[in-house]
């Protein structure tokens, strides 16, 4: 079985300015290339379970997000870091319009993304960590049975719930590293 690091993206993998949807306004958060290529080195996969309910409420399509995410997919690639799997939640359960009003089992806090992700690669979440910067995103984590739910300072500020929901709060997924070093 596969131990993996799950990765929330905005406010983890690039600065969230709020539903980020395009090329030009997604803008990496400093180190991320080289903690990324220190998971791969320690033998975790890197899976992307992000919530995109701008999809849901109309800001962007479905076409957008795969557009700035295969360009994303190409940049890690470029580095040497082959994401394994890339899950996202179109849906909101309120704001959503048509089809995407949905209380879905994607949305984090749920667990959906890493548990479809985990089936399909195969991945022992007992060994497996979860990296984000909202409460919502520990929760997503714990849910699915991942004990190391690590919360950075890089995104949304971080609020009490967090902390609180969080095996330990670091400034950025630049420090996530050493806390999966001493494992
Ligand atoms: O951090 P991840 O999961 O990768 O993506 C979150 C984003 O899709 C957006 O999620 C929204 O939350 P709501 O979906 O409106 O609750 C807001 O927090 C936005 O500012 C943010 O850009
Ligand atoms: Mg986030
Ligand atoms: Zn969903």
């Amino acid at each position: 079985m596969a131990k993996a690091v799950f990765l929330d993206r905005d406010g983890v993998i690039n600065v969230d300015h709020g539903y980020v949807h395009k090329v030009d306004d997604f803008e990496y958060i400093e180190g991320v290339f080289e903690a990324c290529l220190a998971f791969k080195k320690l033998g975790y996969k890197i899976v992307v379970v992000t919530n995109q309910s701008g999809i849901a409420r109309g800001k962007y399509t479905e076409d957008d997000f795969h557009t700035l995410t295969e360009w994303m997919d190409w940049n890690f690639a470029d580095k040497g870091v082959d994401l394994d799997g890339i899950y996202y939640c179109p849906h909101h359960p309120e704001k959503g319009i048509g089809e995407y009003k949905q209380d879905c089992d994607c949305r984090k806090p749920k667990p959906g993304m890493l548990n479809t992700a985990a089936r399909f690669l195969k991945i022992d979440m007992s060994q497996s960590v979860m990296v984000g910067d909202k409460a919502d995103d520990m929760r997503a984590g714990k849910a699915a049975g991942v004990p190391t739910n690590i919360l950075v300072r890089t995104g949304k500020e971080v609020k009490q719930d967090g902390i609180d929901e969080a095996s330990v709060v670091v400034d950025s997924i630049a420090d996530v590293p050493k806390v999966l070093e001493a494992l």
